[in-house]
């Protein structure tokens, strides 16, 4: 008679609890449990329940019998907005309980695991699960450019690069971040290292976990190597088990095209906790093809009235047609982030504005010519995949990385940063839309090209997301 089967390999997936984190480590869940492997994906509760409301991850999970969620709470009440940085606050709250949550999910006689993949910010998994003898491999969110430009901040202060000496000091170039000397001045650090003071909590939290990464048995970044080598190569030097798979939301839609014994049909995959208004598809489909700006800061970011009144005012000036993102919990004063009437009135014509669209379709749509935006690293691969110019407005942490990145090592849009200008914006809008459109749209098709590429079989990322599957089949689970 034959041995019976062995179980699969059993991955823990455990994100920090936020939109932007939530979207790529549940695409790369699918992605491995379309492979064959079992999985439990840690969800917050507040998250869970958006998705089942707005993503229908009911239907799309049960289609792998072998796929569960693990609902925890992140310590904030469930009616908390958590926009801007609150859900720093859950940090603490989710180290607290992460102990005996391993050790419950560890101790599950039918579901022995076999490693944990941890969001990259949560590295007190590490200990915990050594502690249980669980391997960790971290998936950071950012930005490959992002995460380096972290790990050197030790480096950066022993060369004197920081602390930042005040605004006049904005422009200088930072030389200490090996292997993009040409690219960064100080503006252009992730936001938490423009502090006098170095002992500053979040520099001191974001900088540590960066640095525990590498205790972690491998790193997987969202990237691709040819989008951001210079840092993967720096990266690589101390993480010799790195695994860069994205763009995944590229990825998830070739690998789950592919027919596989296993795999239900390919789905949208949307992981939005919002619910999507699609008639800004309607809108867009009546629109003149290359006319229409796209407009979104994301899930958190919060604009203050002087910001929202010069993005409105910038984006009308310019005379161009606009779809424009403004979440109900958008303002940062308070109050429902409603547009007012007489504004909506008197650009119906050609501003459409939603509380939340259908991103990655409307970045596809054949009207859209160029998108707005925070800089969020999702936001960013969604642009880069659907080869459209960019106007970055960073808001905090990586995004003012990856504006950098846009605007001057991929040369792909321009880099607004630090100044929130009607006038500005109106000239920006019109240099990506009007004079340099040509210029910008060539640079974007190519790295769009290169996306697709990494992401198809043959391509980098698919062949370490191949590399990563088979690590994971060689480990022994535990129990
Ligand atoms: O109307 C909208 C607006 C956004 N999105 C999606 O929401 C995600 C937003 O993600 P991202 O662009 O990364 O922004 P944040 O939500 O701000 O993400 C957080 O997480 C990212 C990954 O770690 C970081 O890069 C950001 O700085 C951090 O703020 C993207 O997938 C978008 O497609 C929609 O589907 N519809
Ligand atoms: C508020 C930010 C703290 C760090 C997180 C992050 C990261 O560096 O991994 C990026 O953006 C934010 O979501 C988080």
């Amino acid at each position: 008679m034959d041995p019976p089967l062995a179980p699969p390999p059993h991955v823990i997936i455990f994100p920090l609890a936020a939109q932007g984190h939530v979207n790529s480590m549940l695409k790369l869940a699918e992605l491995l449990a379309h492979s064959g492997l079992r999985i439990t994906f840690i969800n917050s509760e507040y998250i869970h329940h958006r998705l089942l409301r707005h993503a229908d991850i009911q239907a799309r999970f049960t289609a792998f019998p072998d796929f569960r969620f693990k609902i925890i709470s992140d310590g904030l009440p469930l009616d908390h907005p958590r926009s801007s940085d609150h859900f720093m606050t859950t940090f603490s709250y989710v180290k607290s309980i992460t102990m005996q949550l391993l050790e419950e999910l560890v101790s599950a006689p039918d579901r022995p695991v076999t490693c944990i993949i941890a969001d990259g910010i949560l590295t007190f998994t590490i200990d915990f699960a050594g502690d249980l003898g669980v391997p960790v491999i971290a998936f950071r969110t950012i930005s490959a450019s992002s995460f380096w430009a972290y790990f050197c901040i030790p480096r950066m202060i022993e060369s004197g690069d920081l602390p930042i000496k005040g605004d006049e000091d904005m422009d200088r170039v930072v030389t200490s971040v090996k292997g993009m000397e040409d690219i960064l001045r100080c503006r252009d650090l992730p936001s938490f290292c423009r502090v006098a003071d170095l002992s500053d909590w979040t520099l001191q939290y974001v900088t540590t976990q960066t640095l525990q990464t590498t205790r972690a048995r491998a790193l997987i970044l969202n990237s691709f190597d040819q989008l951001e080598g210079p840092a993967i190569s720096q990266i690589r030097t101390h993480f010799p088990n790195l695994y860069t798979i994205g763009p995944l939301h590229s990825h998830h839609k070739s690998r789950l095209s592919s027919p596989s014994p296993s795999s239900p049909p390919p789905s949208p995959a949307s992981n939005s906790i919002w619910e999507v208004d699609r008639s800004c598809i309607s809108w867009l489909d009546k629109q003149p093809p290359k006319s229409v700006i796209y407009v979104s800061f994301g899930s958190i970011t919060t604009l203050n009235r002087h910001d929202f009144t010069e993005f409105w005012y910038g984006l009308v000036n310019s005379g161009r047609r606009f779809l424009w993102v403004v979440r109900p919990d958008s303002l940062a004063e308070g109050g429902s982030g409603a547009v007012p009437e007489e504004l909506r009135e008197a650009v119906a014509e050609r501003g459409c504005i939603v509380g939340w669209a259908p991103q990655e379709e409307v970045l596809h749509h054949g009207a859209v010519a160029a998108f707005l935006t925070h800089s969020g690293w999702n936001s960013t691969l969604e642009s880069v995949v659907a080869g459209k110019p960019m106007v970055c407005w960073p808001f905090f942490a990586d995004q003012q990385v990856n504006s950098r990145l846009v605007s001057h090592a991929w040369k792909v849009g321009l880099d607004m940063k630090d100044v929130c200008d009607r006038e500005v914006l109106e000239r920006m809008v019109n240099g990506v839309m009007g004079e340099r459109q040509e210029e910008f749209a060539a640079d974007a098709g190519d790295l769009a090209r290169r996306a697709r590429e990494a992401t198809s079989k043959g391509g980098s990322s698919w062949d370490n997301l191949d590399r990563l599957i088979n690590d994971i089949r060689s480990m022994k689970p535990s129990g």
